[in-house]
């Protein structure tokens, strides 16, 4: 039986995954497809590099295109990241028919459409389970499990980085930047971990998981993001006071035909099931009209969980390949985006003000948000380290996004308010 040939590009963390997974599963991947898997060939940047797995150095090439141009490779398997000389890689391996996996996010969230209307047009798959949420099969869920209904909401732990400095942050009261340090050693960051802390590899797979379970044509510049970098122990100590615990949140939420999409560090109720995923871990709840409130947890980063959905979207490949139907899956989106305004955005609001603490403060901010039109729940006053000032801490009830900033503008010119230390959506 012949071999299905296999051009892996790039040997990296998930590389390396991607080659132990296939030789130490061949047994039973050989079993479910009905041929033998081979990885034919290697992309590397350095190949005199000592590697975590034994590979025949005569596999491994500098030149992308080598593998690429390979007329024997049916199979293209991305793991090299970055963007716009990857995007010719890809574009190029299918206008020569071969099918792409793929586990890079920052492409599919920018040049996805353009990507998968090549592949339909070529007739080849291009799969990329494994760019959002590592080893959840949550693109699979979205597309197949959930065909038959209308998601109105999706919240996620996308960024498994970000919350391994959560939990440490918040657990072991440990130091932001000596927990990323961790985290990146770990392989867990991506090469420039800005975009795990500011939020941006959370919004493109926030991107991807709101086009394939709304059906539409999110981009990226549709969702709006913002990292953990200004999270302090003081936040999280306070939201556990409360009952709550910060997360780095991406939330989709579609109504009639109206859609929002954002990320932020958010505090959750910790009764809600998202709140205790901890570590690496990725969670993504799903809110379907008909099914209701499902929830998958998994790892979402790291070697061997990330290989499993690329081997597993490989199998999917071969087994379309032995029936003939490879490309009829390629999801475009039908469904135009509409996006919410300020106006139309709502949630309950967190906010630590340090103002002063006298006579008639309390009833000059409670003045603010009423002549703003929001609705307090609960007011706090702990005992704060300072002499003539004190911290107050407001949770609002669901205010729109517009209001919020109206609020905050009016803070800004108000003498009693010294500083507005934090603002937090809250969920749950
Ligand atoms: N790490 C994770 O947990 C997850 C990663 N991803 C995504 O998977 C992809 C790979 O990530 P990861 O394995 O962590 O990355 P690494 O940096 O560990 O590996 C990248 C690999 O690609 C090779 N490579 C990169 N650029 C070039 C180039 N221009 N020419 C030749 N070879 C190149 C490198 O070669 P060399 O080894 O010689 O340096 C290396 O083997 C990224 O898109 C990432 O976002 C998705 C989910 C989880
Ligand atoms: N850097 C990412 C890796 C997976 O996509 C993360 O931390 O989640
Ligand atoms: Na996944």
């Amino acid at each position: 039986m012949k071999a299905i040939q296999v051009g892996l590009l790039g040997l990296g963390t998930v590389g390396t995954g991607v080659v132990k997974i296939v030789e130490g599963h061949q047994e039973d991947l050989s079993n479910q497809v009905g041929s033998p898997i081979s990885i034919a060939q290697i992309l590397v940047k350095d190949r005199t590099k000592a590697r975590g797995v034994s590979i025949d150095p005569a596999k491994l090439t500098e030149d992308a295109w080598d593998i690429v141009r390979n007329p024997n490779i049916d199979v293209i398997v991305e793991v090299m990241g970055g963007i716009s000389t990857t995007k010719d890689y890809i574009l190029e391996a299918l206008e020569r028919g071969k099918h792409v996996v793929t586990a890079n996010k920052d492409l599919m969230a920018l040049h996805g459409q353009e990507i998968l209307a090549k592949a339909r047009e070529k007739g080849c798959d291009v799969l990329y389970e494994a760019s959002v949420a590592g080893g959840i099969p949550i693109i699979r869920t979205l597309v197949e499990g959930f065909s038959s209904d209308r998601i109105t909401k999706i919240m996620g732990i996308v960024n498994g980085t970000t919350n391994y400095i959560l939990t440490k942050m918040s657990q072991e009261g440990a130091a932001y930047a000596e927990v990323l340090k961790e985290a990146q050693e770990l392989g867990y960051a991506e090469a420039d971990p800005t975009s795990d802390v500011e939020g941006l590899d959370a919004a493109r797979k926030m991107t991807i998981l709101s086009s394939l379970g709304f059906r539409a044509n999110v981009s990226l510049e549709d969702v709006s993001a913002a990292g953990i970098s200004g999270v302090s122990q003081l936040d999280i100590r306070y939201a556990k006071r409360l009952g709550y615990e910060v997360k780095l949140l991406g939330i989709a939420e579609r109504q009639d035909d109206m859609i929002s999409v954002s990320v932020q560090p958010t505090m959750i109720k910790a009764s809600h099931p998202i709140a205790s995923v901890n570590g690496v871990f990725n969670a993504v709840y799903v809110h379907g009209e008909a099914v209701g409130e499902t929830m998958f947890y998994g790892a979402g980063a790291g070697e061997l969980p990330t290989a499993t959905s690329i081997v597993a979207d490989l199998v999917a490949v071969v087994k379309n390949m032995k029936l003939g139907v490879n490309g009829r899956q390629a999801q475009l989106p039908y469904n135009v985006v509409k996006l919410k305004t300020d106006e139309q955005i709502a949630s309950k609001f967190f906010l630590l003000l340090h103002v002063e603490d006298r006579a008639g403060v309390l009833a000059q901010i409670a003045q603010v948000f009423s002549n703003c039109d929001v609705s307090i729940e609960s007011v706090m006053q702990p005992s704060a380290p300072y002499k003539s000032s004190t911290e107050i801490i407001i949770i609002t009830h669901q205010a729109s996004k517009a209001a919020m900033n109206q609020v905050m503008q009016a803070f800004s010119g108000l003498s009693a308010v010294r500083e507005i230390k934090s603002v937090y959506r809250v969920e749950g």
